[in-house]
């Protein structure tokens, strides 16, 4: 097998494609489960990943290939971080450059499967997918079931209950519907879907309390079964009242679970009963994120829902973490709220990553989850404005190309003071295309009356955080990307609130960096000669402070890390005579590479400046 792998796995060995799961016997496919947890274990070590949602999901993932006939079933991941059992399953044990160049990607990818369907790992979209695939399946005669599968946090956002909404209508269109439910998103998922899904599953021991009843009184012969029936005519209105899946039957579809996601004769029982049913079913599969690894399911955090290298006995850490732009705003935005008791921050089910876990652990009541719903999180941050808060939004800069209506319309044009706080803005690399937060600077500069402010280093963030929230005329947003925080760089002068960071005697050539690609410019400045830098820091909408600045050379480059349609380079040019290159990330999806490699490929680092500059 080549693989990432030193171990060898015999019975993972004999799979190449689903079809070969059917020779299996029900206790080989338990052996095959543990051997899937072992690999995922030693190659996802070695690489980092999204180690615990596929350790929950090794026999569901096997239950539904033995059960399913893909690709002729169509099988959808939601989100997709929870594919990698699907693609060993599929014939793709290579993990080693996994979410590297090259490599197998971290998600569902057509390029690399008949077996994969989506590619975008935005959450609760699959449900959306499903329903367009069996639609036009029926439509046009083609065979196959169409299956998604979906987590509990995934549920939480509001594309999945459109999609359940339509899926229900049409009684005559079999499509099943799996909830692949482990209490968890990162945090315990939130909200009166995930507190409803757990009294289902608190409701298991009732069900077998029932079955145990069943089996006993119709082995008592005459007496017993009369017993039953009396007792049977009471449990309909018993379940009703205890067992909320009631509701679900009266959105339209059948239920069926809950089933522990554990026990692969169950499921495939399961799946069984759903494949033959001829209208739309939810199987509700109860997981556990991190089954199997003890620092996984001992990781109160979130369950090794993403790791970095990690040792792969202990679980910690190849290199500690370096400190990062979401250590300072988790700092900083903790010293604000001290300050102004208007500021309640929101998270869409990201506290953790995005770096509002101190905030919450020191004002409980002000940091509100939202659960995966950044349409809500927008609109809800209006309806705090107008009630008297000042909102912050940290979520992921490519979540809120979402959410773009909302912004436009809930907040910009009620001029609601609410601050978007956009991490992993710009190139964030190895997650691939979906994961690039390149659409922000574009989208943002639509906006009327939302200003934007780009820090360079620590310092500007902090300031630039502090600026935004004390602005309460209209909308903020303050972007910064992934990974460790660069040194601070001082502006050798100021003029007209506009940071020099390189100055040199007659330049005739200037460069107007963005954010963090300061670091970069300055560099290549220094290296070339006879170039200025300067860091408008409030980057959207462009100043006329900057426009005059920039009159002052024959030659304007604008540096960002964004799409360069529409970004800030295209609206300085817009307001410029003088000539303006815009260097950032042309209009096309980025393959999955570590970021400093997509930054040189794209030439945004030194020496692609330095070159493109001198020509
Ligand atoms: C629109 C969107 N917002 C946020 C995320 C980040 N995110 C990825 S997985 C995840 C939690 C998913 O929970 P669940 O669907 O239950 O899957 P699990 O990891 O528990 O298997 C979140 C919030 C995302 N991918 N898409
Ligand atoms: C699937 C998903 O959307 C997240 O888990 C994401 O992969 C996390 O990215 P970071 O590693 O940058 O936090
Ligand atoms: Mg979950």
């Amino acid at each position: 097998m080549q693989d990432a792998v030193s171990r060898i796995y015999p019975l993972l060995e004999r799979v190449h494609q689903p079809a070969d799961l059917s020779r299996f016997t029900p206790a080989e496919t338990v052996a095959l489960s543990q051997e899937i947890r072992q690999f995922l274990i030693e190659a996802v070590s070695k690489t980092g990943g999204h180690l615990g949602p596929n350790l929950g999901v090794v026999e569901l993932t096997i239950a539904l290939h033995r059960v399913y006939e893909s690709p002729r079933d169509t099988i959808i991941w939601d989100t997709g971080h929870q594919a990698y059992v699907h693609k060993l399953l599929t014939g793709r044990k290579d993990f080693r450059d996994l979410r590297q160049e090259g490599g197998l990607s971290g998600y569902p990818s057509r390029a690399e499967s008949a077996h994969d369907v989506v590619e975008n790992s935005h959450a609760s979209t699959a449900l959306s997918w499903a329903d367009g695939v069996s639609r036009e399946k029926v439509r046009s005669g083609l065979p196959g079931e169409v299956v998604a599968v979906i987590g509990d946090g995934a549920l939480t956002g509001g594309m999945a209950w459109e999609a359940l909404n339509n899926i229900a209508s049409d009684k005559e269109r079999p499509l099943t519907v799996v909830v692949n439910d482990n209490g968890r998103s990162y945090d315990p998922t939130v909200g009166g879907m995930a507190h409803h899904l757990s009294l289902l599953r608190t409701s298991e021991g009732y069900e077998r309390a029932l079955a145990w009843g069943k089996r006993t009184l119709m082995s008592m012969g005459e007496p017993g079964r009369t017993a039953y029936d009396a007792l049977h005519g009471m449990k309909a209105g018993l379940k009703d009242f205890l067992l909320p899946q009631a509701m679900f039957g009266e959105l339209g579809f059948k239920y069926i679970g809950p089933i522990d996601g554990h026990d692969i004769v169950a499921l495939e029982f399961a799946l069984e009963r759903a494949k033959a049913y001829p209208e739309p079913v939810i199987v509700h599969v109860m997981t556990e994120k991190g089954r199997g690894y003890v620092p996984a399911e001992d990781d109160e955090a979130d369950h090794f829902h993403a790791v970095g290298k990690i040792h792969p006995e202990t679980g910690l850490p190849v290199a500690p973490e370096r400190f990062g732009w979401t250590s300072v705003f988790a700092e900083e935005i903790v010293q604000l709220a001290e300050k102004d008791p208007r500021i309640v921050a929101i998270s869409a089910a990201m506290k953790e990553p995005v770096g509002l876990r101190p905030l919450s652990l020191r004002f409980p009541d002000r940091v509100v989850d939202v659960g995966i719903a950044e349409q809500h999180a927008v609109t809800m941050a209006a309806g705090m404005a107008f009630a008297g808060a000042h909102p912050v939004f940290a979520v992921y800069a490519t979540f809120l190309n979402r959410a773009f209506d909302q912004l436009v319309m809930d907040v910009a044009l009620h001029d609601a003071p609410v601050t978007f706080v956009l991490d992993r803005a710009g190139i964030t690399g190895n997650d691939g295309a979906s994961h690039n937060g390149m659409w922000d600077l574009s989208l943002a500069s639509m906006v009327p009356g939302l200003r934007v402010a780009a820090p360079r280093d620590a310092a500007r963030l902090r300031e630039l955080l502090e600026e935004a929230v004390e602005w309460n005329e209209g909308p903020s947003l303050v972007r910064y990307p992934k990974g460790a925080i660069p040194k601070d760089i001082e502006a050798v002068e100021c003029h007209n609130g506009i940071d020099f960071l390189v100055k040199v005697d007659d330049a005739k050539t200037v460069i107007v960096s963005v954010g963090p690609m300061a670091h970069n410019a300055a560099k290549a400045a220094q290296a070339i000669g006879g170039v200025d830098v300067i860091d408008p820091q409030w980057v959207l909408p462009v100043g006329e402070n900057l426009i005059d600045i920039c009159s002052g050379y024959s030659r304007v480059i604008v540096i960002e890390d964004g799409v360069v349609t529409g970004g800030v380079g295209a609206q300085v040019a817009r307001l410029l005579d003088v000539p303006v290159e815009v260097l950032g990330i042309p209009d096309s999806f980025l393959a999955q590479a570590n970021r400093d490699d997509i930054l040189h490929r794209l030439g945004l680092d030194v020496e692609g400046l330095v070159k493109t500059i001198r020509r």
